[in-house]
């Protein structure tokens, strides 16, 4: 028999478990599906194979909790005959959403990392719990498969600390971890490297603004495939205005909450990261309805596009003073692969950088890498539609095949 080839890929969000089986070998997507849902009183499970076409599957049913949607997806994938007990399948490879300052490179999972994972759901109390269920349950489907853990943080560690560091009390920020760790990192990571390659530049000579725009969203200013600045802090609430999240405020909008709303702690936790952004403007977090709403002369839907795009000029601005020389400003994810308009007030009135979109490139819709920019424009416009599952299942299977390179190269 040749050897394993497959990895089976799994992103838990907070109330979702999106999964993946890759074939290394060819590329194929073997089967994909999503547990929406979770421990909500419905829950919705949609599986669909690569063959035969049309084979997709959908069903409710309650799901109460990531270790019970993992099980869901593991019988959806036995039944096509992809489940976990193939030998077919080398390793799972798992989003984690915070590595903390200790995991700077993807791990393979022990008890030791499990631990380690476990103490910073502190950091992350939406994600990391998510995570650490999958990986469990995975372990116990199949307690003999390498199971590795690839962090969103990690990408980010090559940051220089004038840049992760924020000016808050030395002592305090270091006794409790405080500082800008950045996240979304395998997506940055994946569409810097395809950006230069689009602009068939070196990536050691390529300097890129890196524009992830989905639910979440983040921007990074990445220098010769270094990351050196990112959006997102201590947690993934800082930065671009989000779909459900405010991004930057004054932290003093806390205190004042609490002092004069005589709101609680949670609850102020609970409004900046689900009850505002794009949906605390105006009702709505799909850019697609807010669109539909501004062609029918919804004001609230006007406003709340025109906070999310001058946020986003904010930081291209900031980031091409930090780079220096910007080759490509490059949207991606949800939002910037597909709203052209987004992409469009950007850039507006960003001439003087050397920034524009052409009109009829940017109206073209397609699932390649390509450039929004006039032909000759002295920084490119780019659109990289990001594929986190596809680079998670690589890093999982490089380190799944060089596990004899010792535990000491399993983590930072
Ligand atoms: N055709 C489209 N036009 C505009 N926005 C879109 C379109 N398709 C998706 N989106 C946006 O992308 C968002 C989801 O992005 P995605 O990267 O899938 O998010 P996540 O991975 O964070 O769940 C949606 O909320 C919606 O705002
Ligand atoms: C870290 C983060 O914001 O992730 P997502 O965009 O998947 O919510
Ligand atoms: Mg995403």
């Amino acid at each position: 028999m040749s050897r394993p080839a497959r990895v089976l890929v799994l992103n838990s969000g907070s109330s979702s478990l999106k999964y993946q089986l890759i074939d290394m070998d060819s590329g194929d997507r073997l089967a994909s599906g999503l547990v929406e849902r979770i421990g909500e009183r419905s829950s919705r499970v949609v599986h669909t194979p690569l063959a035969p076409a049309g084979g997709r599957r959908e069903r409710t049913e309650r799901v109460a909790d990531h270790g019970e949607a993992l099980r869901a997806a593991s019988a959806e994938l036995r039944a096509d005959g992809l489940g976990l007990d193939s030998p077919e399948v080398a390793a799972v490879g798992h989003r984690v959403v915070h590595g903390g300052p200790r995991f700077t490179e993807p791990a393979l999972v022990d008890d030791d990392v499990l631990a380690e994972i476990e103490k910073l759901v502190p950091l992350a109390p939406l994600h990391n719990p998510a995570n650490l269920m999958g990986i469990r349950t995975a372990r116990e489907l199949r307690p003999d498969l390498p199971q590795v853990a690839v962090f969103d943080t990690a990408f980010h560690a090559t940051m220089p600390e004038h840049a992760y560091r924020y000016a808050v009390d030395t002592a305090t920020a270091d006794a409790h971890l405080v500082r800008r760790y950045g996240f979304h990192g395998t997506s940055h990571a994946y569409v810097s490297r395809r950006a230069a390659e689009l602009l068939g530049r070196p990536l050691e000579d390529t300097n890129v603004i890196v524009l992830h725009l989905g639910n979440g969203a983040s921007a990074s200013a990445v220098a010769g495939g270094r990351c050196v600045d990112t959006s997102m802090g201590l947690t993934p609430l800082e930065g671009l205005v989000m779909g459900t999240r405010s991004g930057d405020i004054d932290p003093a909008v806390v205190f004042h909450l609490s002092r004069v709303a005589g709101m609680g702690i949670d609850e102020i936790d609970e409004l900046l990261n689900k009850k505002s952004g794009l949906v605390g403007l105006c009702g709505d977090n799909d850019m697609r309805e807010i669109r539909r709403r501004i062609d029918e002369g919804d004001r609230a839907a006007e406003l709340a596009f025109a906070v999310y795009t001058h946020r986003l000029r904010k930081y291209i601005g900031a980031y091409t003073a930090v780079l220096g020389r910007v080759d490509a400003v490059v949207f991606t994810a949800g939002v910037g692969e597909n709203a052209a308009e987004v992409r469009e007030a950007a850039v507006a009135g960003l001439e003087g950088f050397g920034l524009a979109v052409d009109a009829g490139r940017n109206a073209v819709r397609s699932g390649e890498p390509r450039l929004v920019s006039p032909e000759g424009a002295r920084v490119a416009v780019a659109v990289v539609p990001t594929d986190e599952e596809l680079e998670i299942a690589r890093q999982t299977f490089a380190l799944a095949s060089s596990r004899d390179g010792g535990p000491e190269k399993r983590h930072a």
